[in-house]
């Protein structure tokens, strides 16, 4: 009898374990709200910081990315009582970006006068309301939108004379880095200082434009930043694929020829160079992650969002999804080429549902036909009127750990030989 009870003892404390694990299991699984509304899945979490430990990393955006291959595309994450919301599907971000724009078109980054991680970005992070409306108006109509930036393509055009006689200054040198040396014993590249100094200067000709109707935007560092890092990481790529800088030059020496630099007005017709610009772009997004915020609770696909849950896109993931993209770790720009009209209107259709490089909806970046211009134009006068002569055999493509925008580990260092001295139309 004794023996009996023991065993029937012990049966039900199994059950009651077995019990207890599957009620933990599945609420941390398919966790509901307090409410009874179905919340997005969740990976198991800790009591009090939630998912804390999850998102610190210093290459955040491949954490996430892990994550979302384990638990899926949308996901609810919760930092001590902060709910986030990280999404890495296609479909799930155009969702949001067409019937939820207006929801999520603020960012819930501080509203700051120079703070110590973001500077000054009074309009990136404006909320939603009069103050942004105005001034995006302004930024479209005297600086940013097509009718802007045909007024100061001169301007551009000098810049990138001035860009073509700084390299071939250096390359004159023969050894491009022997001034350098100081740079590069603080690991900076002078490569990268030529990019950001062209960068800089497109961005300070628009910004004393700018400046005649509001002293206070300083917007201008983040295009620098994305711009120099965007052309880097394509650079990179075409070094390390000879064939796609023979493509490229052979294109380019037929619609230009031998006798002129490439200019603005000449890229439309090589359709190359602008693939080779996208992907750069889908397999190195310079901002991997977007942020903003769900001001009111709304459901999407089928799911509850509370209010002012931090939404979180990765982009890198996105754009990087083996369902959407074929090879998606392969730098392959003829994936943007199309052979008729009809299939390049079917790629521009897809393309808006999943290559979101520059974001979406009313906060997607208003720099975007500016940038997509200065890196076709810095990467084509590169291309054409230099051979790039790098020790090794690949460029170590590693992304550096801990930074904002998606930067280069090791920024590569080469030397450039003059292939043909262009004579200059403006000066
Ligand atoms: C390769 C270059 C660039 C990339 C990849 C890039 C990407 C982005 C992304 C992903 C956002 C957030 C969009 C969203 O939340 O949906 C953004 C915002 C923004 N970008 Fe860019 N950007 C680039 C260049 C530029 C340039 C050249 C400028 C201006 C000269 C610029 C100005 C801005 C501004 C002002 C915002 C904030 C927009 C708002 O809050 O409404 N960006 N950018």
């Amino acid at each position: 009898m004794a023996a009996l009870f023991t065993v029937d003892f012990q049966n039900c404390f199994i059950f009651i374990l077995v019990c207890l694990f599957s009620i933990l299991f599945y609420s941390l699984l398919f966790k509901k709200s307090k409410a009874g509304f179905n919340l997005p899945p969740s990976p198991p979490s800790l009591p009090i910081i939630g998912h804390l430990h999850l998102l610190l990393s210093f290459l955040i955006h491949k954490s996430l990315q892990k994550l979302s291959s384990k638990y899926g595309p949308f996901l609810h994450l919760r930092v001590f009582n902060v709910p986030i919301v990280l999404v890495s599907s296609a479909s799930i971000a155009y969702e949001i970006f067409t019937a939820h724009d207006v929801n999520v078109s603020t960012r819930n980054l501080p509203t700051n006068e120079g703070s110590l991680f973001f500077g000054s970005l009074g309009f990136t992070t404006a909320p939603y309301e009069d103050y942004w409306k105005f001034m995006k108006k302004l930024i479209v109509t005297k600086l940013l939108g097509p009718q802007a930036l045909e007024r100061s393509g001169g301007i551009r055009a000098e810049e990138v004379e001035r860009f073509y006689s700084n390299l071939l200054d250096k390359a004159m040198r023969k050894d491009l880095f022997r001034g350098e040396r100081p740079l590069k014993k603080f690991g900076i590249s002078p490569f990268k200082k030529e990019l950001a100094s062209l960068s800089t200067r497109f961005d300070e000709v628009l910004e004393k434009i700018l400046v005649e109707y509001e002293d206070n935007i300083d917007e201008h560092h983040q295009g620098t930043d994305t711009s120099t890092h965007a052309i880097q990481w394509k650079m990179a790529e075409i070094i390390n694929n000879p064939n796609i800088l023979e493509r490229l030059r052979e294109e380019i020496d037929f619609v230009v020829g031998k006798s002129r630099l490439i200019q603005e007005t000449d890229v439309p017709n090589i359709p190359f160079l602008q693939a080779v610009v996208k992907e750069g772009l889908r397999l190195h997004p310079p901002v991997p992650i977007l942020v903003r915020m769900f001001q009111e609770s709304c459901e999407i696909k089928d799911f509850y969002i509370a209010e002012k849950t931090t939404l979180l896109v990765n982009l890198y993931d996105m754009m990087r999804d083996p369902d959407t993209w074929e090879d998606p770790e392969e730098f392959k720009p003829e994936r943007f080429l199309a052979s008729s009209r009809s299939e390049q209107e079917d790629k521009i259709r897809a393309e808006v549902l999943k290559y979101i490089p520059f974001g979406s909806g009313r906060r997607a970046c208003p720099g975007s036909n500016l940038a997509y211009e200065s890196i076709a134009i810095a990467i084509g006068v590169m291309v054409q009127c230099f051979d790039w002569k790098f020790k090794g055999d690949k460029v170590n493509m590693e992304e550096a750990r801990g930074a904002m925008t998606l930067t280069m580990a090791h920024p590569f260092k080469c030397t450039l030989v003059p292939r043909t001295i262009l004579p200059f139309t403006s000066s």
